[in-house]
């Protein structure tokens, strides 16, 4: 039966609440100031990887869609990460963190030294919204409910806890913090409305499923690549690569 638009809200929110990447090992060393320099920094080049796919999955997600309207509420999520003549733009920002850490911003970008899992996981979200329904791709962005109260958790983790942190380096979080809220609005009225057949509701809550799962192993593999015991796959970031000193010297 097709559930009522409050029940089937309750049902994506609860995903959220079980699956979410808040609940993930890793953040809890991150934001309780229990991460080493380096895997600070590794948290920022695999992070990185996932910053610089979003565009790339909403042009992608955008070049689908037949309805203007829909285009012109979608578009400005590109702009928040590539930026305008007048907002730096998210991936900007993201690069100012890589230098705070001591990561040289070129290497960073570059996205050498991502671990395999992470470009797995990613590009399989890229994938997901090239291939799937709008409704399946716009309700696997809705993970985005659940962002606000992490960036504002990770604001406060490491303003308290790391000598790199303050309103420079942790612009990025500040600023999805004005940002995502809108974005989120806009997709869950977009599902709530589109998503009226149990199929179509059932096939949105998987989106949502997925999308945790992309998420989740993002940082299963920082996890089991940088913390003790760490397991370093083949031609990943190696601490003392790419860092902004080298440069200089
Ligand atoms: O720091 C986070 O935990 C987090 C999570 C997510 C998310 O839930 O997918 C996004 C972001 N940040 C983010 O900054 C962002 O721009 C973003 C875009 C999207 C998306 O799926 O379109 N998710 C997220």
């Amino acid at each position: 039966m097709t559930q009522t638009r409050e029940d089937f809200e309750t049902r994506l929110r609860q995903i959220g609440a079980e699956r979410y990447h808040d609940l993930h090992p890793f953040h809890d060393l991150l934001h309780g100031g229990n991460c080493t320099p380096d895997q600070v920094r590794a948290w920022v080049i695999n992070r990185y990887y996932y910053q610089h796919s979003i565009p790339m999955k909403d042009a992608a997600f955008m070049s689908r869609v037949t309805d203007p309207a829909l285009r012109r509420a979608w578009r400005s999520r590109i702009e928040d990460h590539d930026g305008t003549d007048d907002n730096e733009g998210g991936i900007k920002r993201w690069l100012r963190l890589a230098r705070a850490v001591g990561l040289d911003p070129d290497y960073v970008a570059s996205c050498e030294g991502v671990l395999p899992a992470t470009k797995f996981a990613v590009d399989a979200y890229v994938r997901y919204v090239r291939e799937k329904t709008l409704l399946e791709a716009v309700s696997a962005s809705l993970t985005e409910l659940f962002a606000p109260k992490i960036h504002a958790n990770r604001i406060q983790g490491l303003l308290k806890n790391y000598a790199f942190a303050d309103d420079s380096s942790l612009s990025y979080f500040k600023n999805r913090l004005k940002e995502a809220p809108k974005d989120v609005a806009f997709g869950l009225a977009w599902v709530l409305d589109h998503a009226d057949t149990r199929e179509k509701q059932d096939a949105a809550a998987a989106a949502l499923t997925f999308k945790t799962d992309v998420l989740w192993s993002q940082l299963d593999a920082l996890h089991s690549a940088y913390v003790t015991p760490a397991r370093i796959p083949p031609g990943a970031w190696v601490p003392g690569d790419g860092l902004a000193l080298q440069k200089a010297s």
